[in-house]
């Protein structure tokens, strides 16, 4: 399926320069959106994932419906100050400044086979640092997922030794 064509492009937002790449668009399309999740969920399920992660907020869209579909957890990771019991925290530079992301300490069972997920990568930060809290947990990263990747923001270098698939390269 051409993916790329659900996708809209708006120029300038949310910062002058950036060509921000709205998923929004894709997710209205129910079957668009099914056929999506349906082609990362055989993914995961070709690696024997036996638990999915993603990335506050977006790749709650995209983590929560592939785990669905399998049959496996999700375990979200969020900002601080949201998950309510003990957590593992990693903190990682963005373009401007320094941002932490956390973890539920007990999400993961050390080897346990984990889909890191998110709908897009961009410089490579944010999938960065939630590889890290699952592997502090002593989970192993079996794959990674993104609806989009943006090539040339250098993102894919960080992820060279990993299993990467995404549907929409531009
Ligand atoms: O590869 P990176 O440079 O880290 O950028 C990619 C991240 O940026 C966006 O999230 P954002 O931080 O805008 O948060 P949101 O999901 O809450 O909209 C996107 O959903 C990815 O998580
Ligand atoms: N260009 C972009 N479009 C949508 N989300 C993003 N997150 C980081 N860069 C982005």
């Amino acid at each position: 399926m051409d993916y790329a064509k659900y996708i809209k492009s708006v120029m300038d937002f949310p910062t002058k320069g950036i060509n921000f790449r709205d998923i929004t668009s894709l997710l209205e399309e129910g079957p668009v959106y099914r056929a999506a999740i349906n082609d990362l969920a055989a993914f995961a399920e070709s690696k024997n994932a036996e638990i999915v992660v993603g990335p506050e907020a977006r790749g709650f869209v995209i983590g929560g419906p592939v785990a669905y579909s399998l049959g496996i957890g999700f375990v979200p990771v969020r900002k601080p100050g949201k998950l309510p019991r003990e957590v593992a925290t990693v903190s990682y530079k963005k373009e401007y400044g320094i941002d932490t992301l956390c973890i539920h300490k007990d999400s993961i069972k050390p080897g346990q086979r984990v889909l890191v997920t998110d709908d897009l990568l961009a410089t490579g930060g944010t999938i960065e640092a939630t590889i890290q809290l699952v592997e502090q947990l002593g989970g192993v990263v079996v794959g990674v997922a993104f609806l989009i990747e943006l090539t040339g923001l250098g993102g894919s270098k960080l992820l060279k030794d990993y299993d990467v698939l995404s549907l929409i390269n531009y």
